[in-house]
């Protein structure tokens, strides 16, 4: 039962014309993704879009001040702005960033995952699968420019890229660290990290729950370029070019040939995966540790 309100809710949202939505900001003009006139904006007030029509590139935007937390409103706006791109022929690429200084997103948003209804938890986790799924899978090139720390949930979105900028700043530091949580990386979320640093990194930095500063890594590979950090747009842009210079039939196909075993495998036992989450969430004590761990992150200010 939990699993079809999720789901209808999801839907709904998803088939709601983008011009009804609660919070759209349709048709704004400003300033340019990438320099230029031209650039139509919309989205809704978590997820900005910045497209430019004329480059068939489009800036979406994270901005859930205080740290970009993977709420359901965020991951659902940001489902539905990609689905938004994917259906509209101009676009061919999307860059993937923060409108919040310093904080790419600290993941997913631990307050949905702690005291809330079964039926919470899995209306949630379903929509962090699609969000997860539309990424990995998608036909245009998505590109991270990594503009702040990027734990856990932030990793696993920038990992579902083609490709990832990071900035050049020691406290900057990326990676999936879930076991510091006391919780532990779904299948998929290690699946992603494996086909992108290979077994051994991964199994190493998932244990430890390793979140690595730039220049680590850089040289273990979990991002593809780090720049200065006024210059992560502008580096994100060139490497945009470079994908769409090759036809977007073949690197389609060859992205779907790459990842679609990897997707396929959460298609397969998604309502399974949700139940797996329901159980592992729901224990007294995972919710501790997760209680222990924002009361952590609250007190850091007093
Ligand atoms: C066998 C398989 C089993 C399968 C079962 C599945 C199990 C579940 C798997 C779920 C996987 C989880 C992935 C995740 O993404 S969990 C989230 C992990 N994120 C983090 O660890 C980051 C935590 N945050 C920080 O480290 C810092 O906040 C920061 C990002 C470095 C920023 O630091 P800051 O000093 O600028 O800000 P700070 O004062 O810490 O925070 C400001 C307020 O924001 C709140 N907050 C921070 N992070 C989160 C978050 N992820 N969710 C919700 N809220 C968050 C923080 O509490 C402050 O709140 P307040 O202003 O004090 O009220």
């Amino acid at each position: 039962m939990a699993l079809m309100v999720g789901a209808r809710v999801l839907a709904r949202n998803l088939l709601r014309p983008w011009s009804r939505l609660p919070d759209a900001v349709p048709g704004r003009t400003g300033p340019a993704a990438g320099g230029g006139d031209g650039v139509r904006c919309f989205g809704s007030p978590r997820v900005l879009v910045e497209t430019d029509p004329a480059k068939g590139v489009a800036v979406i935007k994270l901005k859930n001040p205080p740290v970009n937390s993977l709420s359901l409103e965020v991951l659902t706006e940001f489902v539905i702005s990609l689905e938004k791109l994917e259906n509209d022929k101009t676009f061919r690429g999307v860059i993937v960033t923060s409108d919040c200084p310093g904080i790419f997103s600290a993941g997913l948003d631990l307050t949905e995952m702690c005291g809330k209804s079964q039926a919470h938890y899995a209306e949630y986790w379903r929509a962090v699968q699609e969000l997860w799924l539309r990424l990995y899978l998608s036909n245009l090139v998505v590109i991270a420019a990594i503009n702040g720390v990027s734990p856990a949930g932030g990793c696993l979105i920038s990992l579902t890229c083609d490709y990832r900028v990071l900035a050049d700043n020691p406290k900057y530091s990326i990676g999936l660290n879930e076991t510091l949580l006391g919780i532990v990386a779904p299948s998929w979320f290690k699946d992603t990290l494996v086909n992108t640093v290979g077994h051994r990194t991964a199994e190493r930095a998932l244990q430890l729950g390793l979140l690595f500063p730039p220049a680590e890594a850089l040289r273990v590979g979990i991002v593809d370029q780090v720049v200065p950090e006024d210059q992560v747009h502008s580096a994100a842009l060139s490497v945009m070019a470079r994908w769409l210079a090759i036809p977007d039939h073949a690197r389609q196909l060859t992205k779907n040939l790459m990842r679609k075993p990897t997707a396929d495998r959460l298609v397969k036992q998604r309502d399974a995966d949700i139940q797996y989450f329901l159980q592992f969430i729901s224990r007294d004590s995972i919710q501790k540790s997760l209680r222990v761990y924002l009361d952590k992150l609250r007190q850091k200010k007093g």
